[in-house]
């Protein structure tokens, strides 16, 4: 086991650049110049870094990056219609929405109109129910990520006991499908659970992901516990903003045999991640051999 703060930033970096080697040899042995369509609507300034970053990303690894903008009032037949065109568009492998969408559109729709097999984010109905049913499915980015992380610090999760705190669609909940599948015992608690430090204290694997700012405190940690922070709150202290995660990590580090900070630690990842999709999408819908190194 590997013990320490775990650095996503660095093993963020490992991946891309595994990627540009995979990217670049799709390009010189098939022809195959791979492309991601990342879909923005509105002006929430955290999501246009978040696109703008994932376009970077994608450019710097060899890809090609569509990026498409809609303004906040656009119709939500305006979407559809931009996902159909993007669903028969050769030049695309990967279609992704970045969320939230604005009030007035059902993300659960416009999700669904995207193709599985583009579906780079995983959300898709057909992609939750092929990984929950253990077949081959584009599996959501930030569980993703948190699976690699943890598989470095453990190697084998056989029989460990994982506790997550949060139950969304985007992570706690296809977090526990891909725990379960490598034999985890797991346990998704939520704001209703009851006596939840108890709950916490029993995981070697606890992963937090409810938007609470260090609700989890360092006597809710198993001594050498392995610590997956998925919170990025944006706190005022002493006149200054900055990032914090949904633990404590001052109390959290000299309890935790591991642990993710934030930001640094899981976020990086994530977008990693969706690069690592996109390319499985692209060797997937030419019926190319999985490149290896890649998954959880
Ligand atoms: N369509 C999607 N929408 C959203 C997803 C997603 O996976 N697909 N996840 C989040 C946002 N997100 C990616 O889209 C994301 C969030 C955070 C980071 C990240 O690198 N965070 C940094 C800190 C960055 C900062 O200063 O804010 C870190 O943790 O180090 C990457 C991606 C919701 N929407
Ligand atoms: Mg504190």
């Amino acid at each position: 086991m590997r013990r320490g703060i775990i650095d996503g930033k660095a093993a963020a970096a490992q991946i891309r650049r595994r990627a540009a080697e995979i990217a670049a040899r799709l390009r010189d042995d098939h022809g195959v110049v791979c492309g991601l369509a990342v879909v923005l609507v509105g002006e929430d300034p955290a999501s246009r870094v978040y696109v703008r970053n994932k376009s970077s990303q994608t450019r710097e690894v060899g890809m090609n990056s569509f990026e498409h903008r809609l303004s906040a009032d656009a119709s939500e037949d305006e979407l559809l219609a931009l996902i159909a065109k993007l669903n028969r568009d050769a030049a695309v492998d990967g279609i992704l929405v970045q969320l939230p969408l604005p009030p007035h559109m059902s993300s659960d729709r416009v999700i669904n109109a995207i193709a599985p097999h583009k579906d780079v984010d995983g959300f898709h109905i057909s992609n939750v129910g092929l990984l929950g049913t253990g077949q081959r499915a584009l599996v959501p980015c930030t569980p993703l990520g948190c699976m690699m992380m943890l598989k470095e610090v453990h190697g084998d999760l056989s029989g460990l006991e994982a506790v997550i705190v949060g139950r969304s669609n985007i992570v706690g909940k296809p977090l526990a499908q891909l725990l379960i599948a490598a034999n985890c015992t797991v346990t998704v608690a939520h704001s209703r659970t009851r006596d939840l430090p108890s709950v916490c204290r029993r995981a070697d694997i606890l992963v937090a992901a409810v938007g609470r700012p260090e609700m989890i405190r360092g006597d809710w940690i198993k001594p050498g516990a392995s610590v997956i922070d998925v919170g990025i709150n944006r706190v005022e202290r002493d006149g200054k903003f900055r990032l914090v995660g949904d633990v404590d990590f001052g109390e959290a580090t000299s309890v935790a045999g591991a642990i993710t900070p934030v930001p640094g630690g899981v976020g990086p990842m994530t977008i990693a991640c969706l690069l690592v999709n996109t390319l499985t999408a692209a060797h997937r819908a030419r019926n190319l051999p999985e490149p290896v190194g890649l998954t959880a």
